[in-house]
């Protein structure tokens, strides 16, 4: 068994609750926890990581209450914060050597382990290099290697792929995979495609409180009917279509002008479609859309 229960989480910071009343229930998988700067991705995250304490409510790993689990729980986790700075006077493979210690593993266990975790996020070859000489990308990567230390049950990682560029984004994903599948991973982000091969499920939180958790088709069918592509070629509706709606995206052909929108109603538009929700409508949707009913 490996289960996160999460009760009523809340987290207050000077009366403002950048965590409300938060229910979870978390098995092994991929979960990727979406939100705009401020929602409370990061302090949910520390809540978890036992970095932070909640206000109210309380975490239960397989049922018993994290606190009274104390390093027992500590022992299970993996956490990249968002803010991680790897020790820049070290080598990368000195410093993985350096974390495997701190976490308890014994010189052969942690050799053996270093050197799978360099494989594993494609800094082998580098090993023996500075990591402050290392790209934004890479570090990410060292960061990554040093939450997988100590195999967690359960893996946290704040915005894994904040400033990677799209190459060091699919080597995210592919590492993801890797990751085992008896772990609870928890990944929070603001990008959506970084989330959509790899979740099982997605949990949505705005404003500190939880949206919505649910797997691609629950989420997709959530969005049923809120989808539009209007086609024109007229600049002035073009102008007032962008004003209006939430656009996401514009797609401009010879002829004519696609604009794939989000709305609540039918836009009244000559060449309107209903459109197939996906995956890239979600943010627009659930984060940015309310500015749009205001219209
Ligand atoms: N230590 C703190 N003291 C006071 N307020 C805080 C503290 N940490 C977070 N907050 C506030 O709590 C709210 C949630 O912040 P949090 O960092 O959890 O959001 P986030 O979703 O991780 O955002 P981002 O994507 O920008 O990192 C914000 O309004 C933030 O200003």
């Amino acid at each position: 068994m490996n289960n996160l229960e999460i009760k009523n989480l809340t987290k207050t910071y000077k009366h403002k609750n950048a965590n409300e009343d938060i229910n979870l229930n978390l098995d092994s998988g991929v979960y990727g926890l979406l939100g705009p700067n401020g929602a409370g991705k990061s302090t949910f995250m520390k809540q978890l990581a036992t970095i932070t304490t909640p206000s109210s409510g309380k975490i239960l790993y397989n049922g018993k209450d994290i606190k009274s689990l104390d390093d027992e729980y500590r022992d299970l986790i993996g956490y990249l914060p968002q803010d991680f700075d790897a020790y820049k006077n070290f080598k990368a493979k000195e410093f993985l050597m350096y974390m495997a210690a701190l976490k308890g593993l014994k010189k052969d266990e942690a050799k053996k382990r270093v050197e799978e975790l360099l494989k594993l996020v494609g800094l082998y070859e580098v090993r023996n290099k500075l990591v402050s000489k290392f790209s934004g990308g890479m570090k990410r990567r060292v960061g990554i290697a040093q939450a997988l230390i100590n195999n967690p049950k359960i893996l946290i990682l704040d915005e894994p792929t904040a400033g990677l560029d799209p190459q060091e984004r699919a080597r995210f994903r592919n590492l993801l995979s890797n990751i085992g599948t008896e772990t609870i991973v928890i990944l929070s982000t603001h990008i959506i495609s970084d989330i959509e091969s790899a979740a099982k499920e997605t949990i949505m939180i705005k404003d500190g409180k939880l949206l919505l958790k649910g797997t691609h088709k629950e989420i997709l069918e959530s969005m049923e009917g809120k989808v539009y592509t209007i086609t024109t070629n007229d600049e002035i509706e073009i102008n007032e279509i962008q004003r209006k709606y939430k656009v996401v995206n514009i797609n401009r052909g010879m002829e004519y002008t696609q604009i794939r929108v989000i709305s609540d109603t039918l836009p009244k538009y000559t060449n309107t479609t209903y459109t197939e929700p996906k995956f890239e409508d979600v943010y627009m949707f659930y984060f940015e859309l309310e500015d749009a009913r205001e219209v």
